[in-house]
């Protein structure tokens, strides 16, 4: 059997007088392209963040490409964040003083890859090829979406997390966008975790489970 890229076991999370999900269990495969839907407000959103470090667990843990990631102080986890995670937020999170293309070379200047090449082909991938010279504030909602998108892809990390990623798009774009996302995934063994209230985008995905508040389960 395949060794999990994302190993998380018995991840328990609440807010102070509201308590979200217990006893979560997920591996995720390298290669895998994992859909998670629920309820509005059951916490899926804050788990995609416990899993990459950005919200503190109550317990259980979470090992990513080997590392366990609730252990990590602030600054290890913001390092192990650049190198292995590519995160499609609902909020684009996109520097309105940048361009688009340098918007998405981020994640690789932090690295110290500069890597036009690399860049040109990510925003052809999501159909914004030739708009890199373009400042954010000129670009509609959905090319924003998959400007975000194009960041988290661009420096081929082992591990996607997307939070609603076609939630802005039409569905002839939102279609497109999930064909990059698995062409991440299934071509360069990535592994994905995706957050949806869209069927259609679930669909796309090699598993689909159900967060509720005892934990992960199959549908
Ligand atoms: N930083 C925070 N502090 C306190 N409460 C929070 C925080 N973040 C989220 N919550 C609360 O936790 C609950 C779960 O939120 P979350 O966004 O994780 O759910 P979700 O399942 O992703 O919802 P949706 O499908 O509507 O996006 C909500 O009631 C939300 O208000």
């Amino acid at each position: 059997m395949t060794t999990p890229l994302a190993q998380v076991r018995g991840l328990a999370k609440a807010w102070p007088g509201q308590p979200l999900f217990s006893a979560v269990d997920l591996d995720v495969a390298p290669g895998e392209f994992v859909a998670i839907v629920g309820e509005s407000g059951v916490g899926k959103s804050t788990f995609l963040n416990c899993l990459a470090g950005l919200d503190t667990v109550d317990a259980g843990s979470v090992s990513i490409a080997g590392r366990e990631v609730t252990t990590l102080d602030e600054t290890q986890q913001a390092l192990f964040r650049r190198e292995h995670l590519g995160f499609v937020f609902q909020a684009f999170h996109v520097l309105p003083h940048l361009s688009v293309a340098h918007n998405v070379a981020l994640p690789l200047l932090l690295q110290h890859r500069a890597d036009d090449t690399r860049v040109a082909e990510v925003l052809d991938a999501v159909g914004l090829g030739g708009l890199g010279a373009r400042l954010p504030q000129t670009l509609s909602g959905g090319q924003l979406q998959r400007v975000a998108i194009a960041r988290a892809l661009v420096h081929r990390p082992a591990l996607i997390l997307a939070d609603e990623p076609t939630g802005n798009l039409d569905p002839a774009t939102a279609a497109k966008v999930m064909d990059v996302l698995v062409a991440q995934v299934h071509g360069e063994r990535a592994a994905c975790v995706l957050v949806t209230h869209s069927r259609t985008a679930a669909a796309r995905a090699d598993r689909v489970l159900t967060l509720t508040a005892t934990g992960l389960h199959e549908t």
